[in-house]
């Protein structure tokens, strides 16, 4: 068995709220694989988005690790380890949507040619046509597309996503499944807190987040 690319151990989180404290996370145990797609499922507050936090590097425990490639993470790592995709999704309102999804590629040169892959991400997303718009003149649902290319494009090891599909039609969302789905076939350990039951269906493996730890959904 190889060593997971992505473990999480005894990961345990606490928030100060004026109403009382609430931990999210109690002690919460995760390894994922490199081609790997992984689901989490919970109810709304259970704490998936406090957690993709903490394994992307933007929080920190109160105590246990998260190890990513063997490494513990001290602050959000490099794009081409490990990229996020949050519910906010980020984009740099002054660069276009083209120059959002180059920005990883330009940040990192490797083998791609960044012209080709930025526009081949976007064609397989249905937003082709959206290259030299700004995100604020696209849809909300075109912008997490966007985000999404832009999250996959330096071919990160690990790639962790918050509601990919949460303000998308039926129509657009097949085009996300089949991104991700390739990504793990590329060997990329593909994270995806999520309600939709149509990504779910695509993952190797489903888990629960209640009460502070993950179960087998
Ligand atoms: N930075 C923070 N400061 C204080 N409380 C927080 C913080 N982040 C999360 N929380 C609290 O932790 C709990 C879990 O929030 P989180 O956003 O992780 O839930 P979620 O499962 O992603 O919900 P949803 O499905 O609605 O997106 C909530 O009670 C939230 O108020």
């Amino acid at each position: 068995m190889t060593t997971p690319v992505l473990r999480a151990s005894a990961l345990r989180r606490r928030f100060a709220h004026p109403s009382g404290d609430v931990e999210v996370l109690r002690g919460l145990e995760l390894s994922v694989h490199g081609g790997e797609l992984v689901t989490v499922s919970g109810r709304s507050g259970s704490g998936k988005s406090a957690l993709l936090a903490l394994l992307g590097g933007f929080d920190s425990p109160d105590s246990g690790r998260v190890l990513l490639a063997g490494q513990p993470i001290d602050g959000a790592p490099p794009w081409h380890t490990c990229a996020v995709l949050p519910q906010a999704l980020g984009l740099a309102q002054e660069l276009t949507v083209a120059e959002n999804v180059a920005l990883p590629l330009r940040l990192r040169p490797g083998k791609d040619v960044v012209e080709d892959r930025v526009a081949q991400l976007l064609a397989d997303l249905g937003v082709g046509q959206l290259a030299d718009r700004y995100p604020g003149e696209v849809s909300f649902g075109q912008q997490q597309r966007v985000a999404l290319a832009r999250a996959v494009s330096g071919r990160p090891k690990v790639l962790l996503t918050d509601e990919p599909t949460a303000h998308l039609d039926a129509g657009s969302t097949p085009a996300v499944l089949r991104l991700l789905r390739r990504c793990a076939g590329e060997g990329v350990a593909v994270i995806v807190a999520t309600h939709d039951d149509a990504l779910h269906a695509i993952a190797d493996r489903r888990v629960r987040l209640a009460d502070g730890v993950l179960s087998a959904a």
